[in-house]
């Protein structure tokens, strides 16, 4: 990434950010409220609209080549994405669906498994707690495997044990040769090297 800045307003969130984040890379996002992670994150994601800077995958424009540099990522925001009316199999069906992959259902009971929702497949997701709703989002990064791993806040809602569960599927993606890039406020305890990014609050000029 070379050369991302975001404005609101006037005012430069963040200017000529360069990153290289080589396979194997975990790096954490930090900042206060409002300091433009959030932004940032997106901006990386091709969700924002076009932003000024280049993002490359695989040393290619990700303008350029849209569709592989999607297949290649996937972007989980701060709030769980998921629809209330569907079921949990319906939803993670659906948002696979949209990069092309039909999922059997032995996949998803197996995701579901691990994030500790086995059983829960049938379930419409109006009907789930908060905590919940979040593993059903962070089953997607079982069922639908990609290198480059876009999170923001996904620790939001997650009891104490599965925090530590999360913590060891960045660790074990990143050895795996994935990579991660992602927002938390929570400290985090890696079993492998984090890297860090931080972004500065805008100072306010009130005169
Ligand atoms: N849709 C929007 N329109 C205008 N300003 C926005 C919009 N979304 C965010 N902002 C502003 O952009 C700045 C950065 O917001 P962003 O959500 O990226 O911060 P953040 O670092 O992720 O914060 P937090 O830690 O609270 O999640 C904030 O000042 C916010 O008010």
């Amino acid at each position: 990434m070379q050369g991302l800045s975001a404005w609101r307003d006037d005012r430069c969130l963040y200017c000529d950010v360069d990153l290289s984040l080589p396979t194997g890379t975990v790096m954490q996002i930090r900042g206060p409220n409002g300091a433009g992670k959030t932004t940032l994150l997106k901006h990386i994601a091709g969700l924002s609209g076009r932003r000024a800077g280049q993002v490359s995958w695989a040393s290619t424009d990700s303008h350029d080549d849209r569709d592989t540099f999607t297949q290649q990522m996937l972007y989980l925001g701060h709030l769980p994405g998921v629809k209330s009316a569907l079921t949990v199999a319906e939803n993670l069906q659906a948002l696979a669906a949209c990069r092309g992959i039909n999922l059997l259902t032995h996949t998803i009971s197996q995701a579901l498994n691990t994030v500790h929702l086995g059983g829960y497949d049938d379930m419409p997701c109006h009907q789930l707690s908060a905590g919940q709703l979040r593993r059903v989002a962070l089953a997607r990064l079982f069922t639908e495997p990609v290198p480059l791993w876009l999170l923001d806040e996904p620790f939001t809602a997650i009891d104490q044990a599965g925090v530590r569960e999360l913590e060891g599927w960045l660790a074990a993606h990143s050895e795996q040769g994935g990579v991660v890039l992602l927002t938390t406020h929570h400290p985090l305890a890696l079993n492998c090297p984090l890297q860090f990014l931080d972004l500065q609050p805008i100072v306010e000029d009130w005169h």
